[in-house]
């Protein structure tokens, strides 16, 4: 009786309560299937409680996930993946290899491109890109370590973006003389303000995760290793909402912020329309009724 007093007081704590609902939400992720797109892109569904939530995972050690021509192929094959797939709800990109979530372009692979191969390349990245950015669910960059030039042009392609303290982000790109061109003149700008990306670009300064969630640059800085965890607490809100409403408020939002605030109010009128018929909606309102929680079909 001692005991279980002792044990229920200590489950009162907010440390205890909170080391345990880490360790409940880590361990609970449970891989269901990992798919090789290529050696350097895996694509993996979570399972159970997580059913919905995929992630990618960039594993190419040797050049610091740089991207190359086979990783940039892998991600285009692993993106249509996700894209054709209705059981995806949420889509988290991550590393595996520690201290860097991605080097950008492969520069080594680089030099031997002739001016015509780079812009070939350069327009293949971008386009793989906007392809990402254009998925139609949510989707999450996990950044622990550098994210550099392209790598950062990925994650600014996602919907938000979670670092660790130890993160280095940036676009050194004009150091090299180049400019950042997988979308990164673009994408920087329209989330910090043209005054600080301007800064960023022209002096290729690279920032920790602290500075990053001070300009906006990400959504949460969070303990170095802690991310992916973030990210998967983060993923599993989503992950419980109803899916064709999540993936009509992206919409919205994203066709809204390109035109003027009139033609937004009418594409978020459309995009109500389209979940004014669900199931879904209809059982959100029985479960709110009936005090339960809604299990959501995505119809
Ligand atoms: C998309 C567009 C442009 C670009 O993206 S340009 C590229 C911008 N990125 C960079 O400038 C990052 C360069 N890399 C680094 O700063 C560091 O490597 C790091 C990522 C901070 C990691 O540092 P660390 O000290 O941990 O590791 P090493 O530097 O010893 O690297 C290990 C190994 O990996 C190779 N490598 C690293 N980055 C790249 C890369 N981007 N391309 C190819 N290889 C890379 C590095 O050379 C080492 O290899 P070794 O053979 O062992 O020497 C726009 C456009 O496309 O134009």
């Amino acid at each position: 009786m001692v005991a279980f007093a002792a044990a229920s007081k200590s489950l009162k704590n907010p440390n205890v309560q909170s080391a345990i609902s880490h360790l409940f939400r880590f361990q609970s992720a449970r891989t269901l299937l990992v798919q090789s797109v290529s050696e350097s892109v895996k694509l993996q569904k979570l399972g159970d409680f997580d059913s919905g939530i995929w992630e990618v995972n960039l594993e190419r050690p040797s050049s610091k996930n740089a991207i190359g021509r086979d990783m940039l192929r892998g991600l285009q094959h692993t993106l249509e993946s996700v894209n054709r797939d209705q059981t995806a709800k949420v889509l988290m990109i991550s590393s595996s290899v520690p201290k860097v979530f991605c080097a950008g372009a492969d520069l080594k692979e680089r030099k031997t491109m002739s001016p015509s191969e780079v812009l070939d390349f350069v327009n293949s990245l971008r386009s793989a890109f906007s392809y990402l950015e254009a998925l139609c669910i949510p989707t999450i960059a996990v950044i622990e370590g550098a994210a550099l030039g392209g790598g950062l042009e990925m994650a600014l392609s996602c919907d938000l973006r979670i670092c660790g303290e130890n993160a280095l982000l940036g676009l050194p790109e004009t150091g090299l003389a180049i400019i950042p061109g997988a979308g990164g003149t673009q994408r920087l700008p329209r989330l910090v303000g043209k005054s600080t990306a301007k800064e960023l670009i022209f002096t290729g300064r690279k920032v920790d995760g602290k500075d990053a969630l001070s300009m906006g640059l990400v959504n949460h800085c969070v303990p170095a290793g802690e991310a992916h965890l973030k990210a998967l607490e983060i993923a599993r809100f989503i992950n419980q909402k109803g899916p064709v409403a999540i993936r009509m408020a992206k919409r919205a939002i994203d066709g809204g912020m390109e035109v003027d605030i009139d033609s937004g109010l009418v594409l978020e009128e459309e995009c109500y329309e389209q979940i004014m018929h669900t199931k879904d909606r209809l059982e959100g309102l029985a479960a709110f009724a009936e005090k339960r929680k809604p299990n959501y079909k995505g119809r």
